[in-house]
């Protein structure tokens, strides 16, 4: 798995730049050829968190550009996709992605695609190592929780992950170390995330993910072999695995505060929205 080095994008940048790199990226298709792919973490990117995850919906901007875009992609060479910590069905319900979105889900450990008539997931099949992983993991982290008030576990297929946004700094930082301790105790890997702890049965990454799509995108989009071009944005640390995949070509887009390894950033959902509305402009009008 990749463990990149985070770093500090350049601070008071102007909106024109963001601006300016969505135009770049977006660059005439007749003299850029390349296969696009528009990626997106949801939760903090383009839904605020909220204390109750099954709450999490998009802002109302994030949601009008995500439409729009999915509408201006039709017909291009140029794919949307939701790249999520959340599982598969999670992000289905949560994120309402349009038809034709790909979805990446737990971190890459669960892929689909959403066609006319639904979600066509692959199938997450765990081997028996895997399985007892999982059980082991669950019973820690509920040990974890145990008597500790807002801490509270939630299962996914792949993985189970430690919530801590409604708990005490004291309580929070208790089960955090227990957690961490359980997944070294079980040789599995922690992903620290804005008041979670994830940690999951595959090995896996959002950057391995993105890279995967790469070659998806390349071959639905006719031009098999070549190197997809990505706008990637996302809000947290782990969004960083996907930061560090991106080249030249590329764009990495960080929402909020934080260090990170993406070029441009941007405050908010509202204002992440505001640049994928520009793309879809461009995409509607290329040259324009
Ligand atoms: O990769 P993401 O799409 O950003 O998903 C990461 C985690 O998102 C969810 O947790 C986060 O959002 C919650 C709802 O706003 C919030 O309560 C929590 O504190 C955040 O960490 C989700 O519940 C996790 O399973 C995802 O891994």
């Amino acid at each position: 798995m990749t463990r990149p080095e985070p770093r500090t994008a350049p601070p008071g940048r102007r909106d024109g730049t963001v601006a300016d790199a969505v135009r770049a990226f977006a660059a005439d298709a007749a003299a850029d050829p390349h296969a696009r792919l528009v990626a997106l973490d949801f939760d903090g990117t383009l839904a605020p968190l909220v204390d109750d995850p099954h709450a999490a919906r998009m802002a109302p901007a994030a949601r009008a550009a995500v439409d729009r875009l999915a509408a201006a992609l039709e017909g291009t060479t140029t794919r949307l996709a939701l790249v999520s910590g959340r599982n598969l069905a999670d992000l289905a319900a949560c994120g309402e992605p349009p038809v034709g979105t790909y979805l990446v889900g737990s971190h890459g450990a669960e892929t689909g695609h959403v066609a006319a008539h639904g979600i066509e997931a692959v199938p997450l099949v765990l081997t028996s190592s895997q399985e007892e992983s999982l059980a082991a993991l669950r019973a820690g982290l509920a040990d974890a929780v145990a008597g500790r008030a807002g801490a509270w576990v939630q299962d996914k297929p792949s993985a189970a992950v430690l919530h801590t946004r409604l708990a005490s700094d004291a309580d929070s930082r208790a089960a955090v170390t227990v957690a961490d301790a359980v997944a070294e105790r079980l040789g599995l890997h922690a992903m620290h995330g804005k008041d979670v702890v994830e940690v999951g049965v595959v090995e896996t990454s959002k950057g391995e993910a993105v890279d995967r799509l790469r070659e998806v995108v390349a071959q639905d989009a006719g031009q098999a072999g070549g190197r997809t071009r990505v706008l990637y944005a996302g809000d947290d640390t782990t969004d960083e695995t996907a930061f560090a995949v991106l080249g030249p070509g590329d764009l990495g887009i960080k929402v909020g505060d934080g260090e990170t390894l993406a070029t441009e950033r941007v405050a908010d959902a509202d204002a992440l929205a505001a640049a994928l509305d520009l793309l879809a402009d461009l995409l509607e009008r290329p040259g324009g």
